[in-house]
């Protein structure tokens, strides 16, 4: 049987982040991929140029037409953009005991808003306690925290804030932080440990859905029964894949690769051969 993933997210009509990015990679790493969409974005690789919401109601039609027919391996939300919607999606996966991934999207990284400023405390009150994993950027670790962070001890300092707003789990992303030109990132548990996983840092522009492709791509392995440190690994792996052989497209910050991993796959056997 195929696993089921899930993706709440917003919808980017270029095609490289949101639910798009979430699909495509759910499809690659051999899940079948739903989706529920809160907002549809005008958006290509130069920027986001409008958004308009669904409505929080129609979200939910969406969620009970998934999670009422489909057994549901895995699921992970992106965009949720107000208030209402986090609200809403939250009393409704409440109810279910299915693993979730939380990446708590914000800001694109043209700078568009993503999710509205009144937005903040809901995400904290009602979603952050459900996750099992959540993924933050550097920036949105700050947000979440009321913190500054440049240091590596920041981001311990704001690994340990996050954990205590509920989630199990804590993956801090290193993109936003340079080290030693390598893309680091670290796992935190309650219990006090950290797993770091790292992978060379590629030059590149083209890092449009990163974010969601990442934590995509750690859904799918959940959902697949890798263990988190399993799934973490191989999202690692698919996204360093899909930085470094990049596609091109656009004339601004274009999409990542989500074609590379698997190709990376067939040619050698060993997706980690890089
Ligand atoms: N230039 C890069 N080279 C290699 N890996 C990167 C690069 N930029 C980001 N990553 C990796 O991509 C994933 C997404 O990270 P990040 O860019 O911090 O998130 P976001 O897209 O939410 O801002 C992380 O695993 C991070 O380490
Ligand atoms: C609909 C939507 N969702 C998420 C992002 C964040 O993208 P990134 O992963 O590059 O921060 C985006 N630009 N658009």
């Amino acid at each position: 049987m195929i696993p089921v993933t899930l993706t709440i997210a917003g919808s980017d009509c270029g095609g490289g982040a949101g639910i798009q990015a979430d699909l495509k990679t759910f499809q690659e790493l051999q899940t079948f991929g739903t989706s529920v969409i809160t907002a549809l974005t005008a958006q290509n690789t130069l920027g986001v140029h409008d958004v308009q919401a669904v409505p929080s109601d129609f979200v939910i039609a969406q969620l009970n037409a998934i999670l009422d027919d489909f057994d549901v391996s895995a699921i992970k939300t992106g965009m949720l953009f107000s208030s209402d919607i986090i609200r809403a999606v939250s009393e409704r996966l409440q109810q279910e005991k299915i693993p979730l991934i939380i990446d708590p999207v914000m800001i694109a990284k043209g700078g568009a808003t993503l999710l509205k400023t009144e937005a903040m405390d809901a995400m904290i009150t009602h979603l952050l306690p459900l996750a099992t994993i959540l993924t933050p950027n550097i920036p949105e670790a700050e947000q979440l925290t009321n913190t500054k962070i440049t240091t590596i001890d920041d981001v311990h300092q704001a690994a340990a804030l996050l954990l205590q707003m509920g989630p199990e789990m804590i993956i801090m992303k290193g993109g936003h932080i340079a080290e030693d030109h390598a893309a680091t990132d670290r796992l935190y548990f309650k219990d006090g440990r950290v797993l770091t996983y790292s992978s060379q840092r590629i030059a590149t522009k083209d890092t449009h859905g990163t974010g969601c492709t990442f934590s995509a791509a750690i859904t799918a392995g959940i959902a697949y029964g890798l263990n988190v440190d399993e799934a973490i690994k191989q999202a690692k792996d698919f996204i360093f894949h899909a930085i470094s052989d990049g596609l091109g497209i656009g004339h601004g910050h274009g999409p990542t690769n989500h074609f590379a991993f698997n190709n990376a796959l067939r040619k050698t056997g060993d997706p980690d051969a890089h």
